[in-house]
């Protein structure tokens, strides 16, 4: 296979130079097997002139085109698509290396120790048809001790062959385990670093489903994988084996008409096949655009009852289902009417010719096969065809695997897709649908630019843009600044971009322009309105994202635990729940007020420098909220809060407000004044509504 990936490089002129070379060598010795030899070999290399020649015709077409555009030579990834082309290799390669890392790796000793069995169960195969051959004959001669002692080794043979067989399957079950642990580990290494796995989701539109690629399509291209190769390397090898042991018996001119009309029959075969990688891709992106469907009821199966939108959903999944199925179909057809060509053609034409080939040493004389009597006949010919048999079958099984070579190729298009898609947003390029304000000459000027950002002990943002992952200046040029002990109250409208200024200082979203100065991630952490409870004990709740061992080695101990729960009033939790090590899935056990209350626990706990609190007190009173603010505070954390409660402008010093349009004023905040205007200006409000009602009862009673 490898030698193939290589010849399509070749030019026409090159390897007529070959073809002729290859004559001479025979010429000068000329054997029986060398004949047999030269004559496979020139059928092959006919093939490649074809190849050669049609893909000069089609890139000169294809020069003539560009030049007659004045774009020149097309760039090899504007070239289209086909399925088996050199992409497809060049991506197997690369899985390859993933999977098989090293000559000293497991999986490669595992691959040689299952090529090993494969040649043991080719020579036993080999061997039990000359037996079969020579049982036949003993019966044909009326030997019967010789007819005994045959039945004793085919027996004996049973044995080394039934355990080969077992070997094999075991060997590529093994083996599909090792290549999906090596990817997934890869994959995991790779997705779950510089938070690959949010950037992936929200900043590029490329991969839509990354979980089912990793865990549904990763473990099927390892069994594809796996099965190709013994689906291969044993049919391959067979042919060869018995391909040879037959042109003894039959002679190589019998051997070679009878492969010129396989070989013409297998290349017609091969153009009416349907693109089988292609659907297969396609059929695994639907699976997982319909799985995801279902798994999105799941996580809103709350909200989704309380609208009663089962309706709505289901017309989703109705419609999702109905996309998967109506693919499905048309594999179904296509493999159909491909399976009658393939069974006709391999079964019943094939045979037919396997038979005519058997039948040569019975009418003609072939030099050097010895015997023509009744029993050398029967021997050779049950031989013969017990080897053309499986030669046939094997043959079969490599024009079959066309089909899974192409699926093999879906999932490596799969895969590799992911591992690009991956490379290229941890190297900061992204590809997401923009919105159409992002092609204002303006918009698309900030969206070009870089900003810098540095390590410091505070908050600093220099005009700094917001712009949204699909390009949407929010605010042009931001600038305010943090420092410890100055809490900061951020407000705005709907959307105007109040969250997005810390997915900037989180380092989720690209920084575009002007300067952040920040201190390192570990002293900022963020608590979002809907806490993220993960998996695991109750403990894990609030030393999360610290492992137990993390915690212990800080000093903590579950005591200090308990005490920060009662600084948050929930310390029943724990006994209710069954103890620390209790496990749950807690967004369903802990309603939103105590996940909030668990979150400020969870900041305690961590007691870093600076804290995000984005609309993190919205469900808790107003009695825990004093609470948590004097404890955070208490503790020396610095405060970004998010909110909308006039409650809460008491504990900030700065305020940042958005008026939803662009613009911004970053100034100090005191507290006690703003909500005296804002008392006052409510009250005017108020008065003002009721101008219209006063006018018209001074005109009533004018016209009285
Ligand atoms: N992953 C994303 N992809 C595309 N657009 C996004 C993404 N995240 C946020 N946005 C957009 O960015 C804009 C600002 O969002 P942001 O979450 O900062 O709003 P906000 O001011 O916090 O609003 P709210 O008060 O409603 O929480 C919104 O228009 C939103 O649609």
């Amino acid at each position: 296979m490898a030698a193939q990936s290589k010849l399509p490089t070749m030019s026409a002129g090159s390897i007529k130079r070959l073809v002729s070379d290859l004559t001479s060598v025979y010429l000068k010795n000329r054997t029986r097997i060398s004949r047999t030899m030269y004559l496979t070999l020139l059928i092959a290399l006919i093939h490649r002139i074809r190849g050669a020649v049609s893909e000069q015709k089609a890139s000169s077409v294809r020069q003539a085109e560009a030049r007659k555009k004045g774009t020149g030579p097309a760039p090899a990834g504007e070239r289209k698509k086909v399925e088996l082309n050199r992409e497809f290799f060049r991506n197997l390669m690369r899985l390859l290396r993933i999977c098989i890392p090293g000559w000293r790796s497991k999986e490669l000793k595992l691959l040689i120790s299952h090529s090993v069995f494969l040649v043991l169960r080719t020579l036993i195969s080999l061997y039990v048809a000359e037996l079969d051959g020579k049982l036949v004959s003993h019966l044909v001669r009326g030997r019967g001790k010789e007819f005994l002692k045959g039945l004793v080794w085919w027996m004996a043979v049973a044995i080394p062959a039934t355990f080969t067989n077992s070997m094999l399957s075991y060997h590529q079950c093994k083996l599909s385990l090792q290549y999906r642990t090596r990817l997934t580990n890869y994959i995991h290494n790779k997705y779950l670093s510089q938070m690959t796995f949010y950037t992936l989701s929200a900043l590029d539109d490329r991969i839509k489903n990354a979980d089912q690629l990793i865990t549904v399509d990763v473990a099927k291209f390892s069994n594809s994988l796996a099965e190709l190769y013994s689906n291969i390397a044993k049919p391959v090898l067979d042919m060869a084996i018995y391909n040879y042991s037959l042109s003894r018996s039959v002679g190589g001119e019998g051997l070679f008409f009878m492969s010129l009309v396989v070989q013409l029959s297998a290349s017609v075969m091969r153009a009416l096949t349907p693109p089988f990688g292609r659907y297969v891709a396609d059929e695994a992106r639907l699976e997982g655009e319909f799985r995801f469907q279902h798994s999105r009821l799941i996580d809103y199966s709350e909200e989704i009852a309380l609208y009663h939108g089962q309706e709505a959903e289901k017309d989703t999944l109705d419609k999702g289902y109905f996309t998967l199925i109506k693919h499905v179909n048309r594999i179904l057809r296509r493999r159909f009417y491909h399976g009658i060509m393939e069974d006709f053609v391999i079964k019943y034409f094939w045979g037919a010719l396997g038979l005519m080939l058997c039948s040569v040493p019975v009418f003609f004389k072939v030099p050097g096969v010895a015997g023509n009597t009744m029993g050398d006949r029967t021997e050779s010919f049950v031989t013969n065809r017990r080897m053309l048999l499986m030669s046939s079958d094997a043959f079969g099984r490599v024009m079959f695997s066309y089909k899974e070579i192409s699926e093999l190729a879906g999932y490596t298009a799969r895969v590799s897709t992911l591992l690009d898609v991956i490379d290229d947003v941890q190297a900061g390029h992204f590809e997401k649908k923009l919105v159409s304000s992002a092609d204002t000459e303006e918009n698309a000027e900030v969206l070009r630019g870089r900003g810098t950002v540095i390590e410091g002990p505070d908050i600093e943002f220099t005009d700094v843009p917001i712009v949204s992952p699909n390009g949407d200046v929010l605010v042009r040029a931001l600038s305010f600044s943090v420092h410890p002990g100055e809490h900061m109250l951020i407000v705005g409208p709907n959307g105007c971009g109040k969250s997005s200024l810390f997915r900037i200082l989180g380092g989720l979203w690209p920084v575009y322009g002007g300067t952040v100065r920040k201190p390192p991630f570990s002293d900022i952490f963020y608590i979002p309105q809907r806490p993220y409870l993960s998996r695991g004990s109750l403990r894990q709740q609030i030393i999360y994202p610290d492992s137990v061992r993390e915690m212990r080695d800080k000093g903590a101990t579950d005591a200090d635990l308990f005490r920060i729960l009662s600084v948050v009033e929930i310390e029943h939790v724990v006994e209710r729940q069954g103890g620390w090590d209790a496990e749950a899935e807690w967004t369903d056990v802990l309603s939103g007020g105590l996940q909030q209350r668990v979150a400020m626990a969870r900041l305690f706990y961590h007691a870093p420098k600076y804290a995000i609190l984005d609309e993190c007190t919205s469900s808790v009173t107003l009695e825990i909220e004093r609470v948590m603010y004097d404890e955070a505070k208490r503790l020396g954390i610095t405060l970004m809060t998010v909110s909308h409660r006039r409650s809460l402008w008491k504990y900030h010093e700065n305020i940042l407000q958005f008026d939803g349009q662009g613009n911004f004023v970053f100034t100090r905040l005191d507290a006690e004044r703003r909500l005296q205007l804002e008392d006052e200006k409510e009250e005017l409000d108020l008065q003002l509504r009721a101008v219209p009602d006063i006018e018209r009862r001074i005109a009533e009673l004018t016209a009285a």
